[in-house]
């Protein structure tokens, strides 16, 4: 590997690859820089590395650094189902978590206005955001993940009382905040197919929506009216996760299948859509869940389970670019 090969692939890894491949001419090394979304501090500690590296390589004598403020957008993901309780903010929490630890620039919306819980699922429910110019600045979670919760903006209960446009309102201020150099927004979306979600899904226009159900076959025809929500504004399917499926036993690790096997593959085979995988009923799932430890954070068969749903998401947004 030649001095400058060598320096391109330290460039890769200290912009985050943000930078344009170096030339060097007559001793003068150009190369383009995007810095939509750092920091001033962290812009500055980049270019002063960058300078510092560049001037290392055999020959070159200047660093010539063209600054630009391509700002990448935000893509989001939605993560809905088409009723409540199965497991969306649960699997949408670990989503978030697993996406961040194959490297993605993860931020998470809790959307669900009825009964948010991200805060307690990322443990960050003493952490109150403040706001810079009129724009909301995200708490942290687990992992140093940012996040906002509609728990952030109302107490709870009261949004119960709430129309549809307040709910937009409230919405698009969580889905507006200054969300820094994040890449990617996992959105648990609120319950049901009405109105709401319908406005929310039309104005911050997702780059795809993963739907969670599970293994009954209540839950699936629920699932089917979310797909079809989506369907409505041309939002494509990113695929189906099957939640709760089937029992994980906490002694010996059997699963068992009270609801039968397969019925959500089958039902994603049928509305032509990729299965993402399935998640078991666990104990474990829902200790950790309660305790603001998402089992994505750590290792074991639960967090294997959620990265390789990670990781089809992953994919599907690297092919839709
Ligand atoms: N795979 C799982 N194993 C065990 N418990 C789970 C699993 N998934 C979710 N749970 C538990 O089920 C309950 C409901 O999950 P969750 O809040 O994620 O669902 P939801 O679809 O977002 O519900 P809601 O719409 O009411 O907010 C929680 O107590 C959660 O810990």
């Amino acid at each position: 590997m030649t001095d400058i090969a060598d320096f391109t692939a330290r460039l890769t890894a200290l912009t985050d690859g943000r930078a344009s491949a170096p030339r060097v001419r007559n001793g003068v090394m150009t190369l383009a820089l995007d810095v939509g979304g750092l920091g001033p501090d962290q812009r500055d500690a980049i270019l002063a590395a960058i300078r510092e590296g560049g001037l290392t390589v055999p020959g070159v004598t200047d660093v010539r650094i063209a600054q630009t403020a391509e700002r990448r957008p935000l893509r989001i993901i939605a993560v809905a189902s088409g009723k409540g309780g199965v497991g969306k903010s649960t699997l949408s929490a670990n989503l978030a978590v697993a996406l961040h630890r194959l490297g993605h620039k993860v931020g998470l919306v809790d959307a669900d206005i009825y009964g948010p819980s991200q805060a307690r699922l990322m443990g960050s429910e003493d952490q109150k955001p403040q706001a810079r110019e009129k724009k909301l600045i995200p708490v942290t979670g687990v992992a140093g993940i940012p996040m906002l919760s509609m728990a952030h903006l109302v107490e709870p209960g009261k949004a119960l009382a709430w129309r549809g446009p307040m709910v937009g309102n409230a919405l698009s201020q969580l889905i507006d905040a200054d969300w820094g150099d994040t890449q990617l927004l996992v959105v648990d979306m609120p319950p049901g197919t009405g109105d709401i979600q319908l406005t929310m899904v039309q104005k911050h226009k997702p780059a795809g929506a993963v739907i969670v159900s599970t293994p009954q076959d209540l839950a699936l025809i629920d699932a089917t009216r979310a797909v079809s929500l989506f369907a409505q504004v041309g939002v494509p399917m990113i695929g189906l996760v099957e939640n709760m499926a089937g029992y994980a036993c906490p002694h010996c690790g059997e699963i068992s299948d009270p609801f039968g096997q397969g019925g959500a593959e089958a039902a994603a085979g049928e509305m032509d859509m990729p299965f993402l995988g399935r998640v078991p009923l666990a104990i474990d799932i829902r200790r950790q869940s309660d305790a603001g430890d998402p089992p994505a954070a750590g290792e074991g068969i639960h967090a294997d389970a959620f990265r390789a749903i990670a990781q089809r998401v992953a994919d599907w947004l690297g092919r839709t670019v």
